[in-house]
């Protein structure tokens, strides 16, 4: 066994699926127990870290994340990088002018806002998120950034469940994820 896949069935372990939630049909992969492990949490932050370090190698100015299990990865992954964080909301939590994106995800629509001056043109971003799903929560959040002048280097996610998709909605994009069902 591989040290990866020791680290990839460390990570799972502390994944929990429920079903049927938040609707029917939907199989939702809970992080809750891997957040309340301090080691488990803090080895998947290490993990999403050095997966943006040893991708493209491309420097990052930036981690975006998307309300709410986004900030919780997101803001973890800037400290660990060294960076700034920039906070992508649902609609109307942010004080300042915003520019916003409707989208739909797995299992609804929602709309997700960013603060126009969020990032300085040509602002290079990783924008990271826990799960990728059919995409499009990501798909908008890059669109936003790209919308207000980031350059989005790559998008990562702990957790892909590559049977929908979301990857097609993300192409051309550098895409990464450390757990993959
Ligand atoms: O790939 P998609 O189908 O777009 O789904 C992925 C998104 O769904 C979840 O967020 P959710 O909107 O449930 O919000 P939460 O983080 O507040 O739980 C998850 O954190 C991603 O942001
Ligand atoms: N199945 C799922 N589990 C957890 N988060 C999700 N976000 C979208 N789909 C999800």
């Amino acid at each position: 066994m591989t040290i990866d896949s020791v680290l990839s069935e460390r990570l799972a372990a502390g994944l929990r699926d429920i079903p049927d939630y938040p609707s029917p049909g939907i199989l939702f992969k809970d992080i809750t127990p891997l957040l309340a492990d301090p080691e488990l949490f803090a080895a998947s932050v290490d993990a999403l870290a050095a997966a943006h370090r040893a991708g493209t190698g491309a420097e990052v100015d930036v981690v975006a994340g998307v309300e709410a299990r986004g900030f919780i990865f997101g803001a973890a992954v800037a400290l660990s990088l060294g960076v700034g964080f920039v906070p992508i909301r649902k609609k109307g939590k942010l004080p300042h002018t915003t520019v916003s994106a409707e989208y739909t995800l797995e299992y609804g629509t929602a709309i997700i806002e960013v603060h126009e001056d969020a990032v300085h043109p040509g602002q290079r971003v990783l924008l990271l998120d826990d799960v990728l799903a059919t995409g499009g929560t990501a798909e908008a959040a890059a669109g936003l950034l790209e919308g207000i002048g980031a350059h989005v280097v790559s998008v990562s996610f702990l957790v892909e469940l590559a049977f929908l998709n979301g990857r097609e909605r993300l192409s051309g994009r550098d895409v990464k994820a450390v757990l993959s069902y």
